[in-house]
């Protein structure tokens, strides 16, 4: 019988997506035996720092490749969100499936929206796109590094470290923790980050076998939205270590791009916006990069 093996993080949600990719492989190719290859990467380790510290591309992503270039398995599952712009090594993402919910969101004990958060408030997130979407709306909140998976930080908020934090709709949802969402904060206001929601399966890039097998699963519409978000964040020289927003719909055939880099510290945001067609969303991408930069976006990048 065919067999996959599927390198995966060990957190609950890596798990959850993983677990997924595996259900809809098996309905897709009935008799096909799909394994999980779990394990730990440097940024599951490293915890305790932040994350911009530790910084380098791909720290969720380096083991579970090295699994597949050592043969211990044939392809790994991630979130798009955190695989860097330019790929390192001979790998290639052939399915990239449905997005799901791809904003943020407000999650507090004691407030019900975003609005409600008293001055000065604190507020948990290292995400340094999420601190400059905050700041740039309300300048005098406190903005707090918080790392960990979600099951961690959710705690944290819980045991009063924190008046509010941001984390991805998507993830909550997916580890039955939608209800703990009091606010979706949604685009044009908060713009989410390139590919966020959207669950991608990289292997080998001769693989053609696995290439093949996990293609069934990718989503076209997905794959051209989420094509012109990483080719502006790219553009920009961009990764998470960046504040980068970008968020891409289709209308039909036609597709929007609205993009925004800000400084973490200041709030100070600057915006962009182009539509073209679906066909063709790398040069959507550049052209919004393009704008970015001649209002001044490069001010803001390192
Ligand atoms: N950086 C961690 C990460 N990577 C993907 C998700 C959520 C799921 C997704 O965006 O697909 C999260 C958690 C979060 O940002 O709250």
């Amino acid at each position: 019988m065919p067999t996959i093996r599927l390198a995966t993080r060990e957190s609950a949600l890596a798990l959850w997506q993983t677990n997924h990719v595996a259900d809809r492989l098996r309905a897709a190719h009935p008799g096909l035996e799909v394994v999980l290859v779990p394990m730990t990467t440097r940024g599951d380790q490293a915890i305790d720092q932040p994350l911009v510290e530790i910084g380098g591309k791909g720290l969720f992503l380096k083991e579970l490749e090295v699994a597949m270039l050592e043969g211990r398995a044939d392809a790994a599952v991630h979130s798009l969100k955190d695989v860097p712009m330019e790929l390192d090594g001979p790998f290639a993402l052939p399915a990239i499936l449905e997005r799901a919910d791809p904003f943020d969101a407000f999650v507090s004990v004691k407030y019900e929206a975003f609005e409600e958060l008293p001055y000065g408030a604190k507020v948990g997130t290292s995400s340094l796109r999420r601190q400059a979407l905050l700041k740039a709306h309300r300048p005098d909140l406190v903005l707090v590094d918080l790392r960990g998976n979600v099951n961690t930080r959710l705690a944290k908020l819980d045991a009063g470290d924190y008046d509010a934090i941001v984390l991805a709709c998507a993830g909550l949802e997916r580890l039955g923790m939608g209800d703990r969402i009091r606010e979706r904060l949604s685009a044009p206001r908060f713009i989410p980050a390139a590919a966020q929601g959207a669950v991608v399966i990289e292997c080998r890039q001769g693989d053609a076998a696995i290439r093949d097998l996990v293609a069934v699963l990718d989503h076209a519409e997905t794959r051209a939205c989420v094509s012109a978000e990483r080719a502006m964040t790219r553009a920009l020289g961009g990764s998470c270590h960046v504040p980068i927003a970008a968020y891409a719909t289709l209308s039909k055939d036609r597709m929007s791009l609205e993009g925004l880099v800000g400084d973490a510290k200041t709030g100070q945001t600057v915006r962009g916006y182009a539509s073209g067609p679906m066909s063709e969303p790398d040069k959507l991408g550049t052209q919004v990069a393009d704008m970015l930069v001649a209002r001044g976006a490069d001010a803001l990048l390192p």
